[in-house]
């Protein structure tokens, strides 16, 4: 895996987001893999600002976001659909019918997650994904123990995720406790994966990733397997690294 260890968040969101700008200017049609939670706002609000500037052209994109609460329409505020409005779609040229997210209000689950799977296929699979990671090692919403050969599912999430998403909404009692999420084999099928990693919290699972065991125990270690992986971190997320990894 490709190591950046950038000063601090503003960088690293300008560094993520020149990325997949670069990624677009090169294929236009790119199918972009897109994740939400704290972290890639800023690389979003990046994407924007160089979207205005310089005139990168998303009408031939589209994206697939890794997750979604179950039970939330992408009407509420908390959802990932409503996030993913606010933080990016409203403000560039991606025709809002290419973007996907989950429909976490399906009344029958297993048949949106099987037609998620499809739609991403069909596609022609994701060329860049981009992944955020729990304190816990999860990416997408595949808490620990998530299997190698798991696809788009529905999971329950942990009461980890649940404290740490709790920020979100008034209480903790209003977190989903299930969502959708793409799993560890769809997430490793994309062609390029970006994970971005900021503050002293991801340290550990950081360093889990980059120098520990494959294991399904911390997700983001599955990541090893992938021959295209950049991982982007700033120097508080980058702590625990040893010095043979950093240089
Ligand atoms: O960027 P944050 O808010 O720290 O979240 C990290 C991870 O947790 C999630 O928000 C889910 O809990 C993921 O979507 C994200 O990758």
């Amino acid at each position: 895996m490709k190591l950046v260890i950038t000063k601090d968040y503003d960088d690293l969101s300008k560094q993520a987001a020149r990325l997949i700008a670069d990624e677009v200017k090169q294929r236009p049609d790119t199918v972009l893999g897109l994740a939400t939670g704290g972290t890639p706002v800023g690389m979003y609000r990046e994407l924007i600002a160089i979207h205005q500037k310089e005139g990168v052209d998303f009408s031939q994109a589209s994206s697939f976001n890794l997750d979604e609460y179950v039970g939330l329409s992408g009407q509420h505020p908390q959802s990932y659909r409503a996030y993913m409005d606010e933080n990016l779609f409203d403000h560039i040229n991606l025709p809002r019918e290419k973007t996907n997210v989950p429909h976490g209000d399906a009344a029958d689950l297993g048949a949106e997650c099987k037609r998620y799977e499809q739609a991403i296929a069909a596609a022609g699979g994701i060329d860049i994904q981009v992944l955020g990671i729990g304190n816990n090692g999860h990416i997408g919403f595949n808490e620990p123990g998530s299997a190698k050969d798991t696809t788009t599912r529905v999971v329950q999430l942990t009461s980890s995720t649940i404290e740490a998403n709790a920020r979100y909404f008034d209480t903790i009692e209003e977190v989903p406790t299930q969502a959708i999420s793409m799993g560890i084999r769809t997430i490793l099928s994309a062609k390029k994966i970006v994970l971005l990693a900021s503050g002293k919290a991801k340290a550990e699972a950081v360093q889990h990733m980059l120098e520990g065991e494959m294991t399904s125990d911390v997700p983001a270690s599955l990541l090893q397997q992938h021959p295209d992986v950049t991982v982007i971190v700033d120097v508080e997320a980058a702590a625990a690294l040893s010095a043979k990894t950093r240089n």
